[in-house]
């Protein structure tokens, strides 16, 4: 297997954006646009909008993903959501370890392991998140923190559950800030992901595996990135809150 037959898949994730009839209107504006889409599309929304994109996208070729999960099954952890509360919802994916949720809450990399355990185990698919700072580029160690990132990640994950993994390599300087990783770069460190994961499973896993790009993608850049052999797709934040523009996204992951 490789680029040809892997699975490019555009997802958005709108982080703290959108009340339930935003969200609304923005999924009814996408919907056309985005339905001959030849790759997979998924919205990852705000907790209180999950039960909104679900109904609004029935029927559609739009997934509904939660942009963050807790370990536990349930328990004292007030304001945390579970896993299986988010299956009960009917939420196909989730993102886990993104960079504002380690940067911001406190998350680690073994606290993102025990996440993305919950959710394998409640029967969610995972859009794991790794990157670098912007000074472990500049100390040439990029490489080595996205290799630990995910290694810790997969800690206890089985070659049979990577079908349920998406990997999203998002250098933390490329968020929201309109600095775009070069293609290559992107490139680079996405096919140094495939790597490790050849290492921890075996080739054919590697090669199956889909590794997304985030950090500033947006309708221009996106082919140029796209078109890259080690990246499968992205992971938009900014341009997914604007149908026309994650539209677009999707076009140039279509062709
Ligand atoms: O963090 C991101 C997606 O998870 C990327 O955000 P931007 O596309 O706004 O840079």
């Amino acid at each position: 297997m490789n680029k040809a037959t892997r699975q490019a898949v555009i997802a958005g994730n709108w982080k703290m954006n959108k009340t339930r009839p935003e969200a609304k209107a923005l999924i009814e504006e996408m919907i056309p646009l985005v339905k001959d889409a030849d790759c997979g599309v998924i919205i990852c929304v705000p907790y209180t909008n999950l039960e909104t994109a679900i109904a609004a996208t029935k029927g559609t070729n739009i997934k509904v993903g939660a942009e963050n999960c807790h370990w536990a099954k349930s328990g004292a952890f007030t304001a945390e959501v579970s896993a299986d509360m988010l299956k009960e919802v009917g939420v196909e994916y989730v993102i886990i370890g993104h960079s504002e949720r380690r940067q911001y809450f406190g998350e680690t990399d073994v606290t993102v392991n025990q996440r993305v355990r919950a959710a394998l185990d409640a029967g969610l698919k995972v859009i794991l998140c790794v990157g670098e700072l912007l000074n472990e580029r500049e100390q040439g160690i990029t490489e080595e923190i996205c290799s630990m990132q995910t290694k810790i990640a997969l800690a206890g994950v089985s070659k049979e559950e990577m079908k349920d993994i998406i990997i999203a390599y998002e250098p933390v300087w490329a968020i929201g800030t309109g600095k775009t990783a070069t293609a290559d770069q992107a490139d680079e460190v996405c096919g140094a992901i495939r790597g490790v994961i050849a290492k921890l499973y075996d080739d054919a896993t590697a090669q199956a595996t889909t590794i997304q790009y985030g950090g500033s993608m947006n309708a221009k850049n996106a082919d140029e990135l796209l078109g890259k052999v080690n990246v499968d797709g992205g992971l938009i934040g900014g341009a997914s809150l604007k149908a026309p523009d994650f539209a677009a996204i999707i076009a140039a992951a279509s062709k």
